[in-house]
């Protein structure tokens, strides 16, 4: 669920009349999602996308994701623009919250990857990339190796005993990803997407639509995003990694952006890295959750199975 905020009617109908979108026709909470409450707003003009921003982000931090946003869409990706009201404002306050309106992106997530989907999606992360060089502020990864080695040392208390094997055995692999990973300068860096999941791509009649959900974006290694996309596309239900899709998402992405020799070395590093990032975060969220809370947890088992498989292998 991720409708954490109680929206009045009479209160979207203030905040909507700062803007030129028309007369409120109907909203409602969407249920997908985790980190913030989001609306769907119908108005007499177009449909919209409501966020209230909730506790875990920092205001400080919104102007950036807006930013990039905006640039990625005036540069012809499909992602969601920020609606910004007559005053030329888009980041405001509703029911308590830092507050955006952005764009409707039609179509809808797969549930199912396939090697024609892995293409798409690695054309348009690439392109992606491209457009992201000339949006010169930076944002640093707080999910970098020192994030997880902070994330880490808060999950010391295992819960249960499997809880606590995949604590110690996640040790051991920390240690050995941090040390090698590359230095700063030593790949090409710019603005990545960081989190672009299955339920964050949409498909309409099997053609890529849009992306979504760029909290997380950040300034990385390019091929990195690459690596995360590899974890989360790549490995049918949870568990087989699919060579075919994996190929078929590096074919895409270099259609737009060839990588360079010391990034095709550097990516089975790297898919390790990303699939720890993802194993800690749901550890994480695993031990801290409380038994009761709506949130559904995400299992760090499915990744921990992928860091096993990224470091047995030399290439990807
Ligand atoms: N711009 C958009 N257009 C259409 N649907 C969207 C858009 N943004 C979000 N959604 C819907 O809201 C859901 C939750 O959004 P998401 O950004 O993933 O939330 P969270 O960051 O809280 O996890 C998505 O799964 C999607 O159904
Ligand atoms: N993709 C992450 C969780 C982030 O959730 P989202 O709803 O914000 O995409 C994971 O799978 O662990």
């Amino acid at each position: 669920m991720a409708v954490y905020t109680d929206l009045k009617e009479e209160a979207l109908k203030d905040f909507l009349s700062l803007y030129e979108v028309g007369e409120l026709r109907f909203f409602a909470g969407i249920a997908e999602g985790i980190e913030n409450s989001n609306f769907l707003v119908e108005t007499t003009r177009s449909r919209f996308i409501l966020t209230l921003f909730e506790k875990r982000m920092d205001p400080a931090e919104l102007p950036w994701f807006l930013g990039l946003m905006a640039h990625l869409a005036e540069q012809g990706i499909t992602c969601p623009e920020p609606v910004v009201a007559r005053d030329g404002v888009a980041l405001r306050h509703l029911a308590g919250r830092p507050a955006i309106m952005v764009s409707f992106l039609e179509g809808r997530s797969l549930n199912e990857a396939t090697p024609e989907a892995c293409e798409q999606v690695g054309r348009h992360l690439a392109r992606l990339h491209e457009a992201g060089r000339s949006y010169r502020e930076e944002r640093a990864n707080a999910l970098a190796p020192a994030g997880w080695v902070e994330l880490f040392s808060r999950c010391t208390d295992g819960g249960d005993d499997r809880v606590a094997a995949l604590i110690a055995e996640t040790e051991t692999a920390l240690t050995s990803i941090v040390k090698a990973w590359p230095a700063a300068d030593s790949l090409p860096r710019g603005q990545i997407h960081a989190d672009l999941f299955m339920d964050n791509v949409f498909f309409d009649e099997g053609r890529l639509s849009g992306i979504i959900d760029f909290y997380f974006a950040c300034t990385d290694f390019l091929a990195y995003d690459l690596a995360i996309c590899l974890n989360a596309w790549c490995f049918e239900q949870d568990r087989h990694y699919r060579q075919d899709m994996a190929e078929a998402l590096l074919r895409g992405y270099e259609q737009v952006r060839p990588l360079t020799v010391a990034e095709r070395e550097a990516l089975p590093l790297l898919c390790q890295g990303a699939a720890m990032r993802f194993l800690l975060t749901r550890l994480y969220d695993w031990v801290h959750t409380p038994a009761g809370a709506l949130v559904t947890r995400k299992d760090p088992w499915a990744y921990q199975r992928r860091l096993l498989h990224f470091r047995k292998v030399s290439h990807v």
